[in-house]
Formats: C-alpha cells, sequence, structure tokens
C-alpha cells in the first residue's frame, strides 16, 4: 500500500497517543467522517487540534495554536484574524458571530458540508444560524459529533422533525472509548 500522505501520519499518530496514553476529544478514527460525500466547501466548528480541519472555526487561542503547528502548509496571512494554509482557513472567533460574515468575509455562498463540534448547547443556535444566513442550499450535508455522548437532544429533535431534514444516524463510540456515540447526518432539503 502507498506511503502513508503526512497529514495522515499525523492523524494516525494523533489516534495512537489517544488510544494509548491520553484521551483526546477527536472525532477519532472509528467515527470518522469516511461516509460524508467529498465535499467542495467544508464549515467546522470546532478545531480543537486540527484532526479534522478543512475550513474551521475556534475561539480558543491554545486549540488554534494547535493547528498552526499540526499543519504542514506554508502559512500565508490574511485579514489579522485569520489565516490560510492553503485550503484551510481558521477564525480565531466564536461560531455565533462569524456565521453571519461568512459570506463577506471569504466569499462563501454556501457550504456542501459543515460538520458540528463544538459546544453541544451550540449546534441548533448555528444551524438556524446558517438556515437564516442563507448558507446551506438543496443537498449541503450537516455532520454532528457527539449527537448521543456528550449529546445534543434539543439539536437531534430538530432536524429529526424538521421537514426542511432528512436524517441518517450512523451509529459508533465515543472516540477511543467503548461508550456509545455517533454521528447524525442530517441533508438540508430547501
Ligand atoms: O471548540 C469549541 C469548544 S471546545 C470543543 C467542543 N467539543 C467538546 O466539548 C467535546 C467533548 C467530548 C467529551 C466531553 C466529556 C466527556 F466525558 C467525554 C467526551 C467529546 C467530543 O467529541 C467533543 O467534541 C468551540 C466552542 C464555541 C465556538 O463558537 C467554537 O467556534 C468552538
Ligand atoms: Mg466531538
Amino acid at each position: 500500500v502507498g506511503e502513508r500522505r503526512p497529514s495522515q501520519r499525523v492523524i494516525q499518530a494523533i489516534d495512537q497517543f489517544c488510544r494509548q496514553k491520553e484521551w483526546a476529544m477527536n472525532v477519532g478514527d472509528e467515527k470518522g467522517m469516511h461516509h460524508v460525500v467529498n465535499p467542495a466547501t467544508v464549515l467546522e466548528l470546532g478545531t480543537y487540534c486540527g484532526y479534522s480541519t478543512l475550513i474551521t472555526l475556534e475561539f480558543n487561542p491554545h486549540y488554534a495554536q494547535l493547528l498552526y503547528e499540526s499543519t504542514e502548509s506554508e502559512r500565508v496571512h490574511k485579514p489579522k484574524r485569520c489565516d490560510v494554509f492553503f485550503q484551510v482557513q481558521l477564525v480565531e472567533e466564536a461560531s455565533g458571530d462569524w456565521i453571519p460574515k461568512m459570506r463577506t468575509e471569504f466569499g462563501v455562498e454556501t457550504f456542501d458540508l459543515v460538520f458540528l463540534d463544538h459546544w453541544k448547547d451550540r449546534y441548533l443556535p448555528d444551524t438556524k444560524l446558517l438556515e437564516d444566513c442563507g448558507l446551506l442550499r438543496k443537498g449541503s450535508v450537516l455532520l454532528a459529533d457527539n449527537v448521543i455522548f456528550p449529546g445534543t437532544p434539543e439539536y437531534l429533535e430538530y432536524v429529526r422533525s424538521s421537514p426542511q431534514y432528512e436524517s441518517q444516524y450512523f451509529q459508533s463510540h465515543l472516540e477511543y472509548t467503548k461508550v456509545e456515540d455517533g454521528l447524525e447526518k442530517s441533508v438540508y432539503l430547501d
């Protein structure tokens, strides 16, 4: 099998460390995101150490620094609040403050995929904000981590009962443990 890309080797090292030495709240190698179609424009809410990063919002400067250090790409400086790493744009601000600025600051029309993995009580308000700002289109995918543990009951209720979404639960385990958790994949029907 071909040599793993550097980013795959970093992910593999993180998983091995978190399984053997110290747990961490990455989405992990079991849940992963492999069942989601190959998106072009992705928003990740909650970067942590950049394990699953593409275009990502992180308000915690410590976690943001972890991404700077773990991202191999040459940094291209953009406005002071965000750095561009080729395909990765990092914003060190709270999701609720920045979602309304996505179009003006990044020229985003709509997102193909939004990966929700930040504060669990922000999943629902930020989803409604994405809808209200017109950042979802027919076929946009919301992929939410931790819908069972720590749990996001209000968000689950919303996406499963709303006629605007087609939702599917992918049962798995909380990263690096045997505790049940899973990903909820919700397709926006518009
Ligand atoms: O990133 C953040 C907040 S910290 C990370 C959230 N993630 C979690 O809390 C998280 C926690 C657990 C977990 C917790 C307790 C346990 F006993 C076991 C597991 C697991 C996960 O997979 C997680 O993702 C952010 C907040 C606001 C913003 O507006 C923004 O843009 C970003
Ligand atoms: Mg998570």
